[in-house]
């Protein structure tokens, strides 16, 4: 028994004393006020990053140790952040290094932007940023429109049918707005959700997902003997050789894509005609821009602009219809500005401007549901954070909580309460409000979600009216997850 309960002990011993934080962490990491942390495991079975139980871990943590507190998940230290100043402070042009967090997404989306880092990362933002000018953007009305009507065609089965969940339907028509504007490609996985690609995204982000947030599964031997690097390696063959096909299809049409300025003298990639991101970052390659040499690199990005734009952009319009289902008041609204600017003409890029109303009920719905929950760094070196002073080493993890800082009650008084009007004066603080992230890093595609959510949006309430059901019980992933639902029902205007 004795010798049992010694080996035991000794086993815990060794546990502990090989993936103990190195010393320097640990002194430092618990100068920060946080939850007690135990021996090994630090706050993993007190405090929740992810899933359910997340919203309730943070909130309980902020009241006590305030918006900016740290927990040990295992040996590794992580900053809670849902205090813009510290935001703000963190978005440093020295911070831009992802968390190891983001590696599971690595075989997939390999060097594209959201993972790259450093030098290639900084090449890549300059040499892209241009593709996402207005003058682009304006080209993807026609195509966002396109997917509106066919999401009417398809919602038209649901009519007079009750209540029926939105989050598919909206995914397939994300999909293929994305697909669209960035391959050029035509996936029709509205009227063929059963696709090999849809489904094929579907479950990559299923299999990723269990790997974030169990990064045991993910370990050799388990990935393999668990049969999951077969099926991971037979949907990265899916995924990739469709964009390769394309890819390899545009080099040989050899797209005419000129450069241009705009009025202010600003060099801007214009087309000669309709072009997808695709071709522009063909153009550059042909132009030999440094950050796009190889035909991977290209496939890299087309990868990640169909990931990034396609899941994020599902869940935002997702809520906001839903919003709008739950706010009749808000509904009719946006209903009557939407009908007072497109009246019978091609809804244009400028037409979409106007809707300045619309505009503050997708920011609304942004803040009670921002799609991208967590945002995860990397210290790659000792920072000081200016609103307590401490200061956090070199190596901890960085977790910007966009949820719970979005819903402060000193930072939005009545936080609760769904009120677009709120977005008519400035927040009280720059980094209150980040639902695209900050700083360097922040998202480069928020112009094209923001046209296209209106798009699809202004054509759904000119049809129908919607109403919704349940309130949501919502818990943070990769993105912020439903536990059911949303449902809505639709009634036609007229
Ligand atoms: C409403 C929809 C969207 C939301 C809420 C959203 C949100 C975000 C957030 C929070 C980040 C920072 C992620 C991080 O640092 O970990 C990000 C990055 C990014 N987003 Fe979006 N996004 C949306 C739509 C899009 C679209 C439509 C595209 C492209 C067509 C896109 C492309 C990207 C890319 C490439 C990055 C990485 C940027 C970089 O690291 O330089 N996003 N997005």
């Amino acid at each position: 028994m004795y010798m049992i309960l010694i080996t035991l002990a000794l086993g815990a011993f060794m546990i502990w004393w090989l993936f103990r934080p190195e010393k320097r962490l640990r002194e430092m990491g618990n100068k920060i006020p946080g939850p007690k942390a135990y021996p090994i495991v630090g706050n993993i079975f007190n405090f929740n990053l992810y899933g359910i139980n997340g919203p309730k871990d943070w909130k309980e943590c902020i009241e006590k140790y305030g918006p900016t507190f740290r927990v040990w998940l295992g040996p590794q230290l992580h900053i809670i952040i849902a205090e813009p100043e510290d935001i703000q402070a963190l978005s440093s042009k020295t911070l831009i290094t992802k968390s190891d967090a983001y590696s599971a997404l690595q075989p997939w989306l390999g060097t594209g932007l959201l993972l790259s880092t450093g030098e290639l990362w900084q090449r890549r933002r300059k040499a892209i940023t241009p593709t996402f000018h207005f003058k682009i953007l304006d080209q993807f009305v026609p195509t966002f429109s396109k997917c509106a009507n066919t999401l009417l065609k398809v919602l038209k089965d649901k009519v007079g049918k009750g209540f029926f969940p939105l989050t598919h339907i909206i995914s397939d028509c994300a999909l293929d707005s994305v697909a669209e504007t960035v391959m050029g490609t035509e996936l029709n996985a509205m009227t063929n959700p059963i696709g090999e690609y849809p489904t094929a995204i579907e479950r990559m982000t299923l299999l990723l997902m269990e790997k974030i947030k169990n990064p045991l599964l993910g370990m050799e031997p388990h990935y393999t003997l668990s049969g999951r690097r077969k099926k991971e390696k037979h949907l990265l063959n899916i995924l990739f050789s469709l964009p390769l096909e394309v890819i390899r299809k545009k080099e040989i049409e050899n797209i005419d894509v000129r450069d241009d300025s705009d009025a202010s003298g600003d060099a801007v990639l214009g087309v000669k005609r309709k072009a997808a991101l695709l071709e522009l970052l063909l153009k550059m390659k042909r132009d030999k821009v440094p950050a796009f040499q190889t035909e991977k690199d290209v496939k890299d990005e087309v990868i990640t602009f169909m990931f990034e734009g396609h899941d994020t952009t599902t869940s935002s319009l997702t809520f906001a219809i839903w919003i709008l289902g739950k706010h009749q008041d808000v509904q009719e609204e946006v209903y009557r500005e939407v009908s007072e600017i497109l009246v019978g003409q091609e809804p244009t890029y400028e037409d979409f401007q106007k809707m300045t109303y619309l505009d503050r009920v997708l920011k609304e719905s942004m803040r009670l549901y921002p799609a991208v929950p967590i945002v995860a760094r990397q210290a790659t070196h000792d920072v000081v954070l200016p609103h307590n002073g401490y200061t956090i080493p070199k190596g901890a993890y960085l977790n910007v909580m966009i949820y719970p800082l979005h819903r402060r009650e000193d930072l939005f008084p009545d936080s609760e309460k769904f009120n677009p009007d709120r977005h008519l004066k400035p927040h009280k603080h720059a980094y209150a409000y980040i639902p695209f992230s900050a700083g360097p890093r922040n998202c480069i595609g928020q112009k094209f979600a923001m046209l296209n959510m209106k798009v699809i949006i202004s054509s759904l309430l000119l049809s129908y009216k919607i109403e919704s059901n349940d309130d949501l019980i919502v818990y943070p992933e990769l993105l912020l997850r439903t536990k059911k639902g949303p449902y809505i029902r639709l009634t036609p205007r007229n």
